[in-house]
């Protein structure tokens, strides 16, 4: 196998996209249409292998050397700070990492007048750093999902999420307080795979940054 190049794709929203803007560089896999339940997949004729993982894993199989490319938002790059290039901004999967708080408390109280601020997410470390940057501790407690219920029944003040088109926040009665971060999808690459297949993964990379900078850019 070492002489494939093997990906690790997130299996959820980013992965369709991930799929187009591969195909456009000649990079496809016609066995990942079919219906089943497989988790790799190969072409053969090309030498390539895909594997379909948790966005949450993509970093840790190529850190790990499981795969050579991995794809993956750069919310989970801030959170796990791993080891691994980062060359290319796909310039897809827009969102912002940002605080949020119920609209009711924000009209009726003022934040700075708490003791304990209980900050539910996804992202307990870049929660962390941020509130720690401004001086605010601050009670984490981490969530898998759904993070907008939290405060809605009292499990916390705050949260930090990903917004997109705010309809989640809107439609559970939240409002933005701060962004911590503009976030898109990153190219990410094993350090050893790239020096050990340098040609192919350079070819990938610059076919994939001409790609990119002749699609005008989408805002969200
Ligand atoms: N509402 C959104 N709009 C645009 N991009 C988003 C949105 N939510 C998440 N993303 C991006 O898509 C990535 C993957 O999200 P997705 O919902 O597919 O997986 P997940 O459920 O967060 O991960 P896991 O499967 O590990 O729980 C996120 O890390 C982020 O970069
Ligand atoms: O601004 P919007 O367009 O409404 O998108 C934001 C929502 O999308 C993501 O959730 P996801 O759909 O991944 O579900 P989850 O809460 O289970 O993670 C994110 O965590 C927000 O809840």
């Amino acid at each position: 196998m070492s002489d494939y190049i093997t990906f690790a794709l997130p299996k959820g929203r980013i992965l369709e996209d991930s799929m187009e803007l591969f195909a456009k560089i000649g990079i496809t896999c016609p066995e990942m249409k079919e219906k089943n339940r497989k988790l790799v997949f190969e072409n053969k004729e090309d030498k390539l292998r895909f594997m379909a993982v948790r966005a949450t894993d993509v970093p840790t199989y190529v850190e790990y050397g499981c795969a050579d490319i991995g794809v993956v938002g750069k919310d989970t790059l801030l959170e796990q700070d791993k080891d691994l290039y980062e060359p290319l901004d796909l310039n897809f999967g827009y969102c912002r990492l940002v605080v949020a708080e119920p609209k009711a408390l924000s009209e009726q109280d003022d934040p700075a007048s708490w003791s304990n601020i209980r900050v539910a997410t996804k992202y307990p470390k870049v929660t962390e750093r941020y509130f720690a940057s401004k001086g605010v501790q601050v009670e984490l407690i981490k969530l898998y999902g759904s993070i907008e219920l939290a405060p809605l029944v009292g499990l916390s003040e705050r949260i930090v999420d990903l917004v997109s088109t705010g309809a989640t926040l809107r439609d559970n009665g939240m409002v933005e307080v701060e962004t911590i971060a503009e976030v898109t999808t990153r190219l990410i690459v094993n350090r050893a795979s790239m020096k050990t297949k340098h040609e192919r993964i350079r070819q990938i990379i610059d076919g994939l940054e001409k790609v990119i900078a002749d699609t005008p850019k989408i805002s969200q």
